[in-house]
């Protein structure tokens, strides 16, 4: 199956628009592992206890780059459908045509943002399981749930690596060496007194160079299997786990897991009892981070919502590697003057960035940290997940990942919040406990 290939516009976007039918067929034999028996090197997922999403090939896809990645991203994906027949009798969030998104970070990064809607998804939340098949109405005629299997089945052994012992792993510094992430983290702190700035976020990468090919699917089965707590995603090469949901839509509901505040697990002296509370919870500076990544979150959300709930104090979220100080909002989404909510890709667009990974003020933030990090962070900290016709969807943010360069390559990221106070060498070590997940993952420790 192909679609039709056409190019629209300027500012380098590419898009293959066609006329879509997605069909979706409820699948109520699917195993219990439905989604952790689909993941294939080259499929799309998200996932996170065992639920989740799971896509294969390409019906249709949108590239683009630039300060209008977004809306270039909406617009496609609005027209498409307004033109697609969707059949989708069980009509849940993730159910009938859903598009797997990823973006860049920044408007000047040479990394194409995308929208893409694979040619079938196999779903599963706690209550039901699906299969979406789709293309065009020709490839779609005569479709039963029989034959939509039989597909997927012949998918899931084509998106699949020949199978190889995994190989070994070597380590190498990235665009910014860690002498030079201590440079930028001092230089971070000197501005902080006349810029007005409070939080800057700075970040770092490494390269992971692997003498056999990496194959995500043993990479995102590793996620999984370790850092359930987190949502696991892989769109195009970029893989990870992420602790962080920038937006999740359900019927008009938007939800967001806001973290800010890190304390490494590997630290002398941690499991003593009560240590992450004394150090984190406890810790004006950490609370203070915390409370600038809510407040700008909140900012966002009271202008298309209302009836926010965001509680009075964070709770420690444990992961393998990390602590961090977690609050979960959320609030009902407002219509608009024409009666539409807005969708998790509209939110995903006001919400990014946040103070979290970019720091406070966001704009002005954002300006410092391209100069001292002097880093193009490609999809690294932007949105990434899905959205579906109806606008619900689920966009985390790309931390705790990586993305592969060519098959045997793959450059992992990670970053920390620097606000007056901050210890260099401390960041340091916290960039490098954030990599821990993928360093595991692909059998570098
Ligand atoms: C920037 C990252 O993480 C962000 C920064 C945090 C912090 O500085 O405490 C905590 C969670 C994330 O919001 C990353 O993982 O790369």
């Amino acid at each position: 199956m192909s679609a039709d290939s056409s190019v629209l516009g300027a500012s380098g976007l590419h898009a293959s628009a066609p006329a879509l039918t997605s069909i979706t067929f409820e699948y109520e034999g699917a195993s219990e592992h439905l989604i952790s028996d689909s993941l294939r090197h080259g499929s799309m997922v998200w996932t996170r206890r065992g639920r989740g999403l799971v896509g294969f090939g390409t019906a249709a896809r949108l590239t683009t780059r630039g300060e209008q990645r977004f809306v270039e991203a909406r617009t496609w994906f609005a027209q498409l459908l307004s033109q697609a027949q969707i059949t989708d009798p069980i009509n849940r969030p993730g159910s009938g045509l859903i598009a797997f998104g990823s973006f860049a970070f920044s408007f000047t990064s040479a990394f194409d943002s995308r929208l893409v809607i694979p040619q079938i998804v196999l779903g599963q939340d706690d209550e039901k399981s699906w299969i979406t098949v789709t293309g065009s109405a020709e490839q779609l005629a005569g479709l039963t749930l029989d034959s939509a299997l039989e597909r997927a089945r012949a998918a899931k052994d084509e998106a699949a690596l020949a199978p190889t012992t995994q190989g070994e792993i070597e380590l190498t510094s990235g665009q910014l060496t860690a002498g030079a992430y201590l440079d930028a983290v001092r230089q971070a702190l000197g501005t902080f007194s006349e810029s007005g700035i409070s939080k800057l976020v700075l970040a770092r990468d490494i390269m992971a160079r692997s003498t056999t090919p990496i194959d995500l699917s043993h990479v995102v089965t590793a996620l999984t299997e370790r850092y359930g707590n987190c949502w696991t995603y892989s769109v195009d090469g970029l893989v990870g786990a992420t602790p962080e949901m920038l937006v999740r839509v359900t019927n008009g509901l938007a939800e967001a897991r806001v973290l800010a505040g890190t304390l490494d697990r590997a630290t002398e002296g941690a499991d003593a009892p009560d240590f992450a509370k004394r150090r984190l919870f406890d810790d004006p500076k950490q609370r203070h981070e915390h409370q600038l990544a809510i407040d700008s979150l909140t900012e966002a959300l009271n202008p298309i919502s209302h009836g926010m709930k965001s509680p009075d104090e964070p709770f420690i979220l444990q992961l393998p590697n990390v602590w961090h100080l977690a609050s979960d909002v959320r609030a009902e989404l407002r219509p608009d003057e024409r009666g539409a909510l807005p969708s998790a890709l509209d939110i995903a667009e006001i919400f990014h960035p946040t103070a979290a990974v970019c720091g406070t003020p966001t704009k002005q933030a954002g300006a410092v940290l391209r100069q001292l990090e002097g880093l193009d962070r490609g999809p690294y900290a932007g949105p990434v997940g899905w959205v579906d016709s109806r606008g619900d969807g689920e966009f985390g943010i790309a931390l705790r990942g990586g993305i592969l360069e060519d098959a045997n390559h793959m450059r992992l990221y990670a970053g920390c919040g620097i606000v007056p106070g901050s210890v260099p060498e401390d960041e340091l070590a916290e960039s490098w406990a954030k990599m821990r997940p993928m360093r595991q993952a692909l059998g570098a420790e």
